[in-house]
């Protein structure tokens, strides 16, 4: 890379290379620390600078430094992704960073599959084994991480989370603010309303609606326990 931030490439093609923040530095968001690499390696786009986290003191975090708060991302010249796994957060995290005027990265590892006709939106995160097959829509900000699956002409909405091997059927339709826990399977044609939680192992074979928490297989409808969602 030279000073101006270009990288040169055989023939004399350059890219601007920008720096990449990640917001929080929690389990979710050091699992980013190895998708940053791998597009830095492969495609030269971002630069991992390090982390912004408002609650963490240390100088770093497996050896990426913790440059600051949240609201640092307003004095750095830096795209951003979110390390944080519950969609409500992402969704916060994601208003905060546009009222500063800031442009999310999208990150797609080289392992993923992304087939034809598909759309991964701004500030999305692909990581390696998950596949969107042909046709799938996948919106602003969601997380698919190892071993996921959106099948084909599926619509994803903004800020889901789907946990290591979760499933998406055929032409299903997740609604915004979603979260699919570890391992869960959403049947083709099935709509799942905005911001419901799909439990860990479940199986779901109908329509969830907005707001509601389903568990178990055939998934049914229950709730939070604890009044909170751990991812
Ligand atoms: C990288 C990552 O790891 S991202 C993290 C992804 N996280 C996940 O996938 C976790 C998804 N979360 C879950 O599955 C949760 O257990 C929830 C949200 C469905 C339920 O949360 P809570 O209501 O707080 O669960 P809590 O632990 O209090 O359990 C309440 C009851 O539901 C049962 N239960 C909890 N989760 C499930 C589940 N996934 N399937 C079936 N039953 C369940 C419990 O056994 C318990 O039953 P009991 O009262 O008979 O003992």
């Amino acid at each position: 890379m030279d000073s101006a931030g270009q990288r040169a490439f055989p023939g004399g093609r350059t890219t601007r290379v920008r720096p990449l923040v990640i917001l929080g530095s929690g389990g979710l968001g050091r699992q980013i620390i190895g998708l940053a690499q791998d597009v830095e390696q492969q495609a030269s786009t971002y630069k991992l600078l390090g982390f912004l986290d408002d609650g963490v003191d240390e100088p770093d975090v497996w050896g990426v430094p913790v440059l600051g708060g949240d609201h640092q991302l307003a004095e750095l010249d830096a795209r951003y992704v979110i390390g944080v796994g519950l969609p409500t957060a992402r969704r916060r995290l994601a208003d905060l960073a546009a009222s500063y005027g800031r442009e999310p990265a999208t990150l797609v590892h080289s392992a993923a599959w992304i087939g034809l006709h598909t759309s991964v939106g701004a500030g999305s995160l692909i990581f390696e084994t998950a596949h969107v097959v042909a046709g799938a829509q996948v919106g602003r900000h969601v997380m698919m991480e190892v071993n996921t699956f959106a099948g084909h002409d599926s619509r994803i909405g903004d800020h889901v989370l789907l946990a290591g091997g979760a499933s998406v059927g055929a032409r299903a339709v997740i609604g915004d603010d979603v979260m699919l826990g570890i391992g869960c399977i959403v049947l083709g044609d099935v709509v799942v309303g905005d911001r419901a939680v799909v439990g860990a192992g479940a199986v779901v074979t109908k329509d969830v609606p907005a707001d509601s928490v389903v568990v178990g297989i055939p998934a049914k409808e229950t709730r939070l326990r604890r009044g909170r969602i751990t991812a």
